[in-house]
């Protein structure tokens, strides 16, 4: 089974999705990149006009590997009232000293989900150090939305350890990358906790354009039935 994110970018977005029932409703800005931030004003504001239990995470942006920064924008996300901060691990950069800085707002309790990005061939040895540092979950996405999903990018073995590690340091696991509802069947046997869409919910696929209300419906009948509480705590 594997639960549904859906990354929307306003708080009608957010109120359309809510009705399907997704699992996760991802709060970004697609335009302004992989993992483009909201204002955290926004975020807060669309949080607020979300009926209570519904699970909310935010992204801080495609911002640079440098602690001080992910640290700031991490902390001010998570005063939003979102259950979840993303964050991107980029190529270069200090891995370590960006993850130590961000273990003090995990250490305050917030639930921190470190993304990485398939197409910049990361080193999963990286996710026993989140887990350590007391993050939550860890996703893998792609960062060149071009380049096609994530099964046409990371080969099954690849996806299968990925999940495999992230389960067994103990983080939610999720998987996403341009994936569309042919890559679903694919996926569910990998057994990752949710499956994360942008693209692949909106008109012609592409991520910037309108939600295409009949996509969000077949790609929803595919997963698995909401179960919210298993992923709070
Ligand atoms: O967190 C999931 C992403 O928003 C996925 O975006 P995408 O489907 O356009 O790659």
């Amino acid at each position: 089974m594997s639960y549904m994110l859906a990354s929307v970018n306003s708080l009608a977005e957010a109120l359309l999705v809510e009705q399907f029932e997704v699992d996760i409703i991802d709060l970004k800005q697609p335009a302004r990149g992989a993992l483009g931030a909201l204002a955290a004003a926004t975020v807060k504001q669309i949080v607020s006009h979300l009926p209570s239990g519904t699970l909310v995470s935010a992204t801080i942006g495609d911002l640079p590997m440098l602690p001080a920064v992910l640290a700031a924008a991490t902390l001010e996300m998570a005063q939003t009232g979102v259950d979840y901060v993303k964050i991107g691990f980029f190529p270069d950069g200090d891995w370590p000293a960006c993850i130590n800085a961000l273990s003090v707002a995990a250490n305050q309790g917030h639930q921190l989900v470190a993304v990485l990005f398939a197409d910049t061939r990361p080193d999963f040895g990286v996710i026993a150090l989140l887990a350590a540092a007391g993050f939550r979950g860890v996703m893998l996405d792609t960062m060149d939305k071009q380049l096609g999903s994530l099964p046409q990018i990371v080969s099954a073995a690849e996806l299968a350890e990925f999940v495999y590690l992230s389960k067994q340091a103990g983080l939610l696991c999720g998987l996403a990358g341009s994936l569309k509802l042919a890559d679903i069947s694919e996926l569910l046997p990998l057994q990752a906790d949710y499956l994360g869409f942008r693209g692949g919910l909106c008109h012609q696929s592409c991520r910037t354009a309108e939600l295409d209300t009949s996509r969000i419906a077949a790609i929803k009948a595919l997963l698995a039935e909401p179960v919210r509480s298993e992923l709070c705590g």
